[in-house]
């Protein structure tokens, strides 16, 4: 289980910032809840939307209405035109993330949601149409095709990776990105969600909560961190050369991405889980570099410094493994977190004062113009 950290110090660290019925992290003896579940017990019983209704309505679906959800998810996986047009013109060497805030941003645009009341609506076109997005910028810019994005795929992971490769995904690589996204879906008060509600509380639409909160996750310290850590994994030759290499980096006292936590203090819970599927899939693949150069990292820092994988660390192998570009792994998070995010952002709305906090003044103290022809 992972314990309470002791939490005080800038970046808000320890600061009650509103409340939640949504989520626990790191609270003594759960490690990570939603809605009261344990994420690991979420992770090996229930698939991705189950969890999402899960986040958004409060209660697991029952197969009726599971089913009744999916389906209509699978009716939001189309783009209008003028989406797809502008997602043609975003250049090949755009940040995908960027791809992601402009897609939400754009469907804002054509699908503005006009009152709360649409909130519900709104969330699950996002949902359904993110990986339409990104798939479809992606082929475009980089294999010169135009994509049909809807598919009759049964879930939102294998629709992702069957509009990324041209084929459905097998049940290994389906499984993953199941557990994957469940794992990546919410977060309490992390800095993405944070941002949406801070978003939110102005009585913002829900393309704008989401558009900012994706800015958020782009950066290197928070869902940024998969795609940092691949970059470094995927130079080391072997575990003795990852070893030496890490030892170099905290010498130089770098940070290392994919390892620590503002709120956990020993251990990710979501880390044990991504593990094993990227071991599952580096045996499915025959790799014999990459995982256990990983694991040799998760042994290096936690010998040295005490620090632990993050839920980005794993994650790198294990969307390596199934072949997926390291610049779409942040995007992934992307679709999976949008349930928390939204999720925030009916929770904020429900009870909403304006997020608006105080600040140290550190500035001069109060002086007078001097005429701008006598200043030196
Ligand atoms: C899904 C997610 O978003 S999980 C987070 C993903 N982000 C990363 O993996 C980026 C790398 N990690 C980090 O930068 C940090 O651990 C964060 C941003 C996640 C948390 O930051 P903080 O709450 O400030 O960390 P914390 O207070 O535990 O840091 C304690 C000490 O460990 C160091 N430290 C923490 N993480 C790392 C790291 N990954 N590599 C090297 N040193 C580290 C800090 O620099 C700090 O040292 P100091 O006391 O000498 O200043
Ligand atoms: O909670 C955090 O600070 C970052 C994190 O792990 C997440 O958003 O999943």
């Amino acid at each position: 289980m992972a314990e309470a950290k002791v939490l005080s110090g800038a970046g808000l660290r320890g600061q009650v910032a509103g409340k939640t019925a949504l989520s626990t992290v790191g609270k003594e003896g759960a490690g990570l809840t939603y809605r009261g579940y344990d994420v690991r017990d979420l992770a090996e019983h229930c698939e991705f939307e189950e969890v999402a209704y899960l986040i958004f309505f409060g209660e697991l679906p029952t197969a009726a209405q599971l089913a009744a959800y999916k389906a209509k998810l699978k009716t939001l996986r189309g783009l209008p035109q003028a989406l797809k047009t502008v997602l043609e013109n975003i250049p090949k060497e755009a940040h995908p993330m960027d791809v992601m805030r402009t897609g939400a941003s754009m469907l804002g645009n054509l699908e503005t949601e006009l009152s709360f009341a649409e909130q519900q609506d709104a969330t699950d076109r996002l949902l359904a149409a993110f990986p339409s997005i990104i798939t479809y910028w992606y082929r475009f810019s980089h294999d010169g095709v135009r994509i049909e994005t809807e598919t009759d795929d049964d879930s939102i992971g294998s629709h992702f990776l069957h509009l990324l490769k041209g084929e459905k995904p097998n049940a290994l690589h389906a499984q993953t990105m199941n557990v994957s996204l469940i794992l990546y879906a919410e977060h309490e008060f992390n800095a993405s969600t944070f941002t949406a509600r801070v978003c939110a509380s102005t009585l913002s639409d829900m393309h704008s909560c989401v558009t900012a909160a994706i800015g958020s996750l782009r950066g290197p310290l928070h869902g940024g961190a998969n795609e940092a850590a691949m970059d470094m994994i995927e130079k080391f030759t072997s575990p003795d050369h990852a070893e030496q290499e890490m030892l170099a980096m905290l010498a130089r006292k770098d940070k290392i991405m994919g390892f620590g936590h503002a709120i956990y203090k020993d251990n990710d819970p979501r880390n044990g889980i991504i593990k094993q599927w990227s071991e599952k899939l580096a045996a499915d693949v025959g790799d014999t570099v990459l995982y256990p150069v990983s694991v040799r990292c998760e042994e290096v820092m936690w010998r040295e410094k005490k620090l632990f994988c993050n839920a980005d660390f794993f994650h790198a192998s294990a969307y390596h493994f199934m072949g997926i570009p390291t610049k779409l792994f942040t995007p992934i998070f992307v679709i999976s977190r949008l349930t928390g995010w939204a999720a925030h952002v009916m929770e904020q709305r429900a009870d909403n004062r304006i997020i608006r906090p105080s600040a140290e003044y550190t500035g001069p103290e109060l002086r007078k113009v001097t005429p701008i022809a006598a200043r030196g």
